[in-house]
């Protein structure tokens, strides 16, 4: 049967790493003899500046339709005036708030030939195979009100931090479900003896744990976790966080794993859909120039197949050839710390593609 695989580019390095993933895709189809039917549409800047919109209706429409989405990422200096009424990350916000993707998985696993990528030392970041459950359409990034205002002769800002126990619950459930057939732990992150989203977070992850008692459950505060991120990463398994805290430690956690470029992401809500997605966002500072890494796009596209399409082989086709082609010494600029061949990232993306068996 034909699968609907909607494509959003976006910013930045966004179009280079889908690209590569798209080429990746249309190889598994071949091998195994899938159609997949892909359609392009604009979010964030692009779409901004081709409909005034960064989540245009044609989009969501068509990302609704879709077995699944992949996405590039979304932003850049163009549009990064403060006193802009829209901005590009508006788009990313509204689709996942659109497609009610409640939870962003996002693996962190260091490949035995990259630890020499990371700054931190190899007896640190060797065997470090965690799983983020981050909380993906509520806290800060959503809360209402959010406004700017003259107050006494100064400038006022306010977010919001809300959270409400059913939030909690429905991504916490599915962090411990995660958990059972992994190492059975669960660390539940917050900032407890401060906010009190948080302690509700802490009290309602207590609760959901004795549905799970097979798994074990600890609760970490966020700034501690964030040592021990660098000092004991192998001592997690998965980690259950608000949708902020989730956000910056995984952009931490990429440095155990070598480089930001590498890691994916899946957005998920309780159907099948899910956008899929690199961690990373639009890179200017590289962008147009084919040296972006383009592993945690096609890492994404594996999470793609294995979640939303059902094909678990598939999957693990495109998982491997990622492996052998960065077991072959394959780089792109940012792994070069690890040694190696340095690739475009068209050249890497054509490695995996050739490296593509059933
Ligand atoms: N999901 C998304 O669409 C996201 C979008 N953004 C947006 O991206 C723009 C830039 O944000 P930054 O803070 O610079 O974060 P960033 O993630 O774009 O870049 C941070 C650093 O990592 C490097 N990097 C990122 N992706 C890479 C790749 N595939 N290969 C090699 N190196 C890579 C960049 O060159 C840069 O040095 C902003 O407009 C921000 O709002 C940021 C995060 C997520
Ligand atoms: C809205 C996005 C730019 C937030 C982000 O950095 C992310 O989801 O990784
Ligand atoms: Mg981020």
């Amino acid at each position: 049967m034909t699968k609907k695989i909607v494509l959003l580019p976006g910013d930045g390095v966004g179009p280079e790493v889908v690209r590569e993933a798209r080429a990746v895709l249309e190889q598994v189809g071949r091998t195994f003899g899938h159609t997949f039917e892909f359609s392009e549409h604009a979010i964030g800047g692009a779409a901004i500046d081709s409909h005034d919109d960064p989540l245009p209706k044609s989009t969501l429409d068509a990302c609704k339709a879709a077995d699944a989405v992949l996405l590039g990422a979304v932003g850049g200096p163009k549009w990064d005036d403060p006193k802009r009424k829209v901005r590009p990350e508006q788009g990313l916000l509204g689709l996942r708030r659109g497609l009610g993707l409640y939870a962003n998985l996002r693996p962190v696993r260091v490949h035995p030939k990259l630890a020499a990528a990371s700054p931190l030392k190899a007896d640190k970041v060797e065997g470090v195979d965690i799983l983020f459950v981050r909380e993906l359409t509520g806290g800060l990034y959503f809360g209402e009100p959010r406004f700017r205002e003259q107050l006494e002769g100064k400038v006022r800002a306010v977010d919001t931090l809300e959270y409400t126990d059913e939030e909690v619950r429905r991504v916490v459930r599915l962090a411990f479900r995660l958990a059972g057939p992994r190492r059975k732990r669960v660390t539940s992150v917050d900032k407890a003896n401060v906010i009190e989203t948080s302690r509700l977070w802490r009290e309602t992850a207590t609760e959901v744990h004795k549905e799970f008692p097979d798994v074990a459950l600890e609760h970490q505060l966020v700034d501690s976790c964030a040592m021990r991120l660098i000092t004991a990463a192998r001592s997690f398994d998965v980690i259950v966080t608000e949708n902020m805290f989730g956000d910056i430690l995984t952009d931490e956690a990429s440095v155990l794993a070598g480089s930001l470029g590498l890691l994916p992401s899946a957005s998920l809500g309780d159907g099948t859909n899910g956008v899929y997605e690199p961690i990373h966002g639009s890179a200017p500072d590289i962008a147009g120039k084919d040296i972006a890494n383009p592993t945690g796009t096609i890492l994404s596209a594996a999470m793609l197949l294995r979640h939303s399409l059902g094909l678990t082989a598939e999957a693990e086709a495109v998982e491997r050839a990622v492996d052998d082609v960065i077991n072959s010494g394959a780089r792109t600029a940012d792994m070069a710390g690890a040694g190696g061949e340095s690739l475009s990232t068209s050249a890497f993306g054509q490695r995996v593609l050739g490296a593509i068996r059933k």
